[in-house]
């Protein structure tokens, strides 16, 4: 399978001198879900949001499908087919379902921008509640919204930070259950999670980052009972 996002001993971190990713290797194979796990203050987030544009990159390189997307600004993003929802503040609360969408849409590219009919096929939630405003969605119908909303620009790959976060069991179920069907619609996932059992149970492979690199990485079923994952949330090393 072809790679579509690559990261490639990426060296970074938001001060200079202080690194938070160190060399951290990754390769997401195009129609994959690969969970990004890892304890607290690891730098999953800081590694997609590096990916994204949003935090400075010193050495290394991101490839998209096998282009260097390393140097790219965030807001060109979207035009090279990077998706990316955020963990926070990524709906408008006060504007409707509808109008979230629409505003989306507006944003992107006549050539990469996606039919909201496609974006309410795939979340028949959203469809039912399009005129309420999204801050009065349940939690994982507002992830939905997230989701829709980076959609429409019609990436080849979508990176999530943490979707599950704040949600109940049956949300995270709900939620990840429409990640799939986004995955079958051809596009490819990674997927930062702190919910480990849940992601594990989603992806294809999982890779685990300690101290800003990748420490453990194989396929999502065979480390779900693997004893060095546990360990590697502890603190203890690999061997
Ligand atoms: N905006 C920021 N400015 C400076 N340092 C930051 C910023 N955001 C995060 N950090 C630091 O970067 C390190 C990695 O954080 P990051 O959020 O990437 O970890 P994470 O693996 O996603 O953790 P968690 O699972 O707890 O969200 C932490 O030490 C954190 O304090």
């Amino acid at each position: 399978m072809s790679a579509a996002l690559e990261f490639c001993a990426i060296e970074g971190g938001y001060e200079p001198g202080l690194p938070i990713l160190r060399g951290a290797s990754l390769t997401v194979a195009a129609g994959e879900i690969v969970a990004l796990l890892g304890p607290n203050g690891a730098g999953k987030s800081t590694l997609v949001k590096a990916a994204a544009g949003l935090v400075p990159i010193w050495s290394g390189s991101v490839m998209l499908n096998g282009r260097d997307i390393t140097r790219v600004p965030a807001h060109r993003m979207v035009r090279e087919g990077l998706g990316f929802v955020p963990q926070t503040e990524n709906v408008f609360a006060n504007l409707s379902v509808l109008e979230n969408l629409q505003l989306a849409a507006a944003l992107v590219p006549k050539e990469r921008r996606g039919s909201l009919d496609a974006m309410f096929a795939l979340f028949p939630d959203l469809d039912r509640q399009r005129s309420l405003p999204a801050g009065r969605l349940s939690g994982g119908q507002r992830q939905m919204v997230a989701v829709a909303r980076a959609l429409v620009a019609s990436p080849s790959v979508l990176m999530l930070d943490e979707p599950s976060a704040g949600l109940s069991p049956l949300l995270v179920g709900v939620v990840f259950e429409r990640l799939k069907a986004v995955r079958d619609t051809g596009v490819t996932i990674l997927l930062v999670e702190q919910n480990v059992k849940a992601a594990l149970a989603i992806a294809d492979r999982a890779a685990v980052l300690v101290e800003g690199r990748e420490r453990l990485v194989g396929p999502a079923s065979e480390l779900a009972d693997d004893g060095r994952l546990a360990g590697l949330y502890l603190g203890g090393g690999v061997h």
